[in-house]
């Protein structure tokens, strides 16, 4: 086991990413203690009987107080009011980040409560499932998976290495972009695909001459994947949604007019058009796996834990 990187990691939020980090972290020697927070009872108890964690406490501010890194893994939409709730007990040197799907909004959101005094590395680990809360968490989450950094310009160079030398730790592959960028990639990898998921499934729910038993009895298929992204957080989905507003809204855009030029290809009857379509999409997914990116079923042997 290696040296670990820090003394004290504190986990704001032990749901499916925090606790999946704190399992790593711990699986790799990566810190010395761990101390997370939740103010619910039940859940302060649930990670206690998982024994992740080496301190588990009621607040927030009473988890950073030791820390030298602090990773909120709430939702998007309150990572700003634990920024404000934790500014005043950080310790001078602490390194503070997060693991929010959409970065522009935490630069914006968390960033001007964050006193001088410590070092603010955003972070997104592109790596999840549809499951929720501490029981879902796996040490394995990470590995071989992006874990993109958005440092704002001029940010501690040393900060940045600690925690890229955290990630790779746990397995992750870290890349450095702006926010802005990350936002506009993951708007058409991540954002629009479970947009879509979500859609599809409502619209099968919907349908008056096909009923809810037939849709589970031939969902066997394509429209399974579906069900398993459109089970994802609505918490979560939806402030990843209201935070990405403009990138979300500009895939959008092409992505309707790209669905209108296969509708009319479909009502013309134009083989061609489709035929080209799907033989470049195939090559892209062809790609992906051949990159080593992914497996031929990605889902088939990972680990899947309950929701909370
Ligand atoms: N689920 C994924 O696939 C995935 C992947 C990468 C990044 N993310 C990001 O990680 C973050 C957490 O997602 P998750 O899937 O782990 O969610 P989760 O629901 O499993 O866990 C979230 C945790 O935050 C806690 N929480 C909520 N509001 C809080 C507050 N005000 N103060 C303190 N704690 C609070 C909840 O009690 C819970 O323990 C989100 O920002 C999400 O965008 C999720
Ligand atoms: O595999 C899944 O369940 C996911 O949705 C994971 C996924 C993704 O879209 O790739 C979801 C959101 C995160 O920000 C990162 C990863």
């Amino acid at each position: 086991m290696s040296k670990p990187l820090f003394d004290t990691l504190a986990i704001i939020g032990p749901g499916l990413i925090g606790s999946s980090i704190m399992r790593a972290a711990r699986a790799q020697g990566a810190v010395r203690s761990i101390v997370t927070s939740s103010r619910s009872p039940e859940t302060r108890a649930r990670v206690v009987a998982l024994g992740i964690a080496d301190k588990v406490v009621a607040t927030n501010a009473e988890a950073v107080q030791d820390a030298d890194l602090v990773i909120v893994c709430v939702p998007v939409g309150v990572c700003g009011a634990v920024a404000q709730e934790i500014a005043p007990h950080l310790k001078t040197g602490a390194i503070v980040s997060d693991v929010g799907s959409v970065k522009a909004s935490i630069v914006r959101d968390m960033g001007p409560h964050l006193p001088d005094t410590v070092h603010f590395v955003p972070a997104h680990p592109v790596a999840g499932t549809e499951h929720s809360g501490p029981d879902a968490g796996f040490a394995e989450l990470f590995e071989n998976r992006w874990c993109i950094l958005t440092p704002p310009e001029g940010t501690d160079k040393e900060a940045v290495d600690r925690l890229s030398a955290f990630w790779t730790l746990l397995g992750a592959n870290v890349e450095i972009m702006t926010p802005e960028h990350h936002d506009l990639v993951l708007a058409v990898t991540s954002h629009l695909p479970h947009l879509i998921a979500y859609t599809i499934v409502g619209t099968a729910d919907e349908l008056e001459t096909v009923t809810r038993s037939e849709v589970l009895k031939f969902s066997a298929g394509g429209f399974r994947d579906f069900t398993r992204i459109a089970a994802s957080d609505p918490t979560m989905w939806r402030d990843i949604f209201l935070a990405n507003k403009d990138a979300v809204l500009e895939m959008l855009g092409r992505f309707n007019e790209d669905v209108s030029a296969l509708t009319k290809a479909i009502r013309h009857g134009d083989g061609d058009a489709l035929f080209e379509q799907f033989t470049r999409t195939r090559a892209i997914r062809r790609g992906i796996i051949d990159a080593g990116q992914d497996t031929p079923d990605a889902d088939f042997g990972r680990p899947h834990g309950h929701d909370d």
